[in-house]
């Protein structure tokens, strides 16, 4: 499972990646994110927690461009993103590669296909490169024989495991994943989660991860983030959050999950 090549060019570790300077983001009259700092150190793993509707999938959607701030600054790896002219942010964009909740993969092309269409149309990558690619990534995530299956053919966990390779595929330098098995039966759940670890642990790659699983929480990160009503409340190291937080609201979010 060892793939030292995940990411492209990673930036030195220790360097920041994602930078979050007093974004504000409201949707109406509900501001969800309110003059939100905080940052990615590359190579890292950090874990966004916090009650529904704390603004978690609002900062992954505008890392992805999906939507934009109304104020602040995002940075990624030195370059702005927000705000940026469109040619940059296009660039910008392509360090970043995110799995969704829902897998999203083309049902008329096959697993392989699904996962070289945008290193051939996006990067430019040659059809033979982006296949031995593809190829490579479907043995990480223990789907090597499904190169040709369609993906209906597939369970939900193994076309979230797809779904991941086909992120990886972009040489991304971050990787957002938004919680990656709510859509799972329980019984898929671990098998998806075994794979994430295996990335975490045996590459590069800088993560940024929504979830409700606390374990995997847990095991996979270097720092976790407590969010409520758009704010960083409370950040620390996994031992340190969920043995001993220091905020009443850290604590009964956790006591409420765990
Ligand atoms: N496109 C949108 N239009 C209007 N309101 C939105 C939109 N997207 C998100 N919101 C609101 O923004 C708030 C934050 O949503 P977000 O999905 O970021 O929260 P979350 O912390 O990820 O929650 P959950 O853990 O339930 O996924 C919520 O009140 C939500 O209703």
């Amino acid at each position: 499972m060892k793939d030292p090549d995940a990411s492209a060019n990673p930036p030195v570790d220790g360097s920041e990646l994602i930078r979050f300077d007093h974004v504000t983001k409201r949707f109406g009259s509900n501001t969800v994110l309110d003059e939100l700092d905080f940052s990615v150190e590359s190579g890292k793993h950090v874990t966004l927690i916090g009650p529904s509707g704390s603004g978690k999938t609002t900062i992954l959607r505008l890392l992805m461009t999906l939507a934009k701030p109304d104020e602040g600054t995002i940075t990624v790896a030195g370059d702005k993103l927000f705000p940026a002219p469109e040619k940059q942010v296009r660039e910008v964009r392509k360090k970043i590669g995110m799995v969704f909740q829902q897998f999203n993969l083309f049902p008329n092309m096959s697993v392989l296909r699904n996962i070289t269409e945008a290193p051939v149309t996006v990067l430019g990558m040659s059809k033979d490169e982006a296949e031995a690619r593809a190829r490579e990534l479907l043995d990480m995530v223990g789907l090597a024989d499904k190169c040709d299956a369609r993906p209906t053919q597939l369970s939900g966990g193994q076309q979230q495991r797809v779904a991941i390779a086909r992120a990886l595929a972009m040489r991304p330098q971050v990787l957002l994943l938004d919680e990656v098995t709510s859509a799972l039966d329980p019984e898929l759940v671990a098998g998806v989660l075994d794979v994430l670890r295996d990335i975490a642990r045996t590459t590069d790659i800088t993560m940024l991860c929504v979830t409700h699983e606390m374990n995997f929480a847990r095991d996979i990160s270097d720092q976790v983030l407590m969010f409520d009503s758009g704010r960083v409340i409370e950040s620390g190291v996994p031992e340190k959050i969920f043995n001993d937080p220091e905020k009443d609201r850290t604590r009964e979010f956790l006591s409420a999950v765990l």
